[in-house]
């Protein structure tokens, strides 16, 4: 084959591509106006009946044009996936229009190239506006950006599937002025990055954010006597291991390419899906349309009484509302008492679970609200 026949072949690509680009807009805006009819008739956003048929109608077509199963199912669920979140960040936004402006000053961890930067552009890319990005070096001081009204947003990693819970943004909600708004997914890959030329042999220290380096736990325990530094967050990692020679960075191969580190090595985390959430806090609760997948987060102190947690936890069965989380936290201050942070899958605006809230606050000391925001994390409808 001739370079120009390569040249022509690449052309008929580009060109198939670019028509795709516009059936995918056109698609996008036809489930902008599905939600129109949503809106009117209150009906679910998601309805998965539909899309199991959608997608076995897909499966066998791209079946008699050659395509198998597996292709057709993932580019249809990440179309379904795309369709649903937007429609429900639309509906968010008419619900909530003082509240959520064209303009997001969104406070996070780190700067560019940190996984909260990541996280922060997931977000945001279905919320029309303009982001402003404002960098933190702690969580402390992303609340108090949101606190004092210089940001709009801050966004805090709460959990890891590797690593667990991030305990510092747990104990951070006890006391922050500042409700939980939303949740965004984010998938971790973990590089080793080192200065152009570097070798694995060569490397003497390695820098990283104290999560990074808990994720990584095996990857580093191989390595034997390797100097282990812990810096503020990863963009400083990654800017402690551009001025140290033989050192190494822990971050994505993104962020390493931003300013010219390179990958020495891929894949460090312990689990092979390692995958962040990161929950996102504003000044102003939201008004979460019931039509959503919601999810309630709560703290509370239980009566130190025998059962009295247990007691707590029954109301949730009762009213038929899942717990999908439960944790617990020392109470700086106060020896041996503890805090329960409680994620439901419930919505405030719910009669049964207002109801509920009532009853637990009865049989507990103390309950705080933190927020009741849209759950992102969508269960893909199963059809292989
Ligand atoms: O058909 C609908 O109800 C839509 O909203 C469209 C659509 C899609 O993109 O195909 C999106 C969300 C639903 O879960 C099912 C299908």
């Amino acid at each position: 084959m001739t370079e120009n026949t390569l040249n022509a072949l690449r052309h008929d690509i580009n060109e198939i591509d670019a028509d795709l680009m516009v059936l995918l807009a056109k698609r996008r805006r036809i489930s902008h106006s599905v939600l129109e009819y949503k809106i009117a008739n209150s009906k679910p956003i998601r309805d998965e009946e539909r899309e199991q048929a959608l997608l076995e109608k897909l499966i066998s077509y791209g079946k008699s044009l050659g395509l198998d199963a597996f292709y057709v199912n993932s580019v249809f669920q990440t179309i379904l996936e795309d369709s649903v979140l937007n429609q429900q960040a639309l509906l968010q936004k008419s619900l909530n229009p003082q509240v959520l402006g064209d303009t997001h000053r969104v406070a996070y961890l780190g700067g560019q190239g940190s996984y909260s930067q990541l996280a922060c552009h997931k977000y945001f890319s279905r919320r029309p506006g303009k982001i402003v990005e404002m960098g933190c070096s702690t969580f402390d001081k992303i609340t108090e950006q949101v606190e004092q009204g210089k940001a709009d947003y801050g966004l805090l990693p709460i959990e890891n599937t590797s690593s667990g819970s991030i305990n510092e943004v747990f104990d951070l909600l006890q006391h922050a002025q500042v409700s939980i708004v939303g949740e965004v997914t984010q998938t971790v890959e973990h590089c080793l990055l080192s200065n152009p030329g570097t070798e694995l042999k060569d490397i003497t220290k390695i820098f990283a954010h104290h999560q990074p380096f808990a994720q990584c736990s095996r990857f580093l325990q191989g390595l034997g006597e390797l100097q282990q530094e812990t810096c503020d967050s990863t963009s400083s990692a990654i800017q402690c291991a551009l001025e140290t020679p033989n050192s190494a960075a822990i971050a994505s191969a993104q962020a390493g390419k931003n300013v010219g580190l390179e990958v020495v090595k891929t894949a460090l985390a312990n689990q092979a899906e390692n995958h962040s959430r990161f929950i996102v806090v504003a000044r102003q609760s939201l008004q979460v349309s019931t039509q959503l997948p919601t999810k309630i987060s709560l703290i509370m102190a239980t009566k130190q009484q025998v059962g009295s947690l247990a007691d707590a936890l029954m109301i949730f069965k009762l009213h038929n509302i899942n717990m999908v989380k439960l944790e617990s936290r020392p109470v700086p201050g106060n020896p041996w008492e503890e805090v329960f942070y409680v994620d439901l899958l419930a919505n405030t605006a719910e009669p049964k679970v207002q109801k509920a809230l009532e009853q637990l606050k009865e049989c507990t000391q103390f309950i705080r609200i933190l927020g009741c925001y849209q759950s992102e994390s969508l269960q893909a409808v199963d059809v292989l």
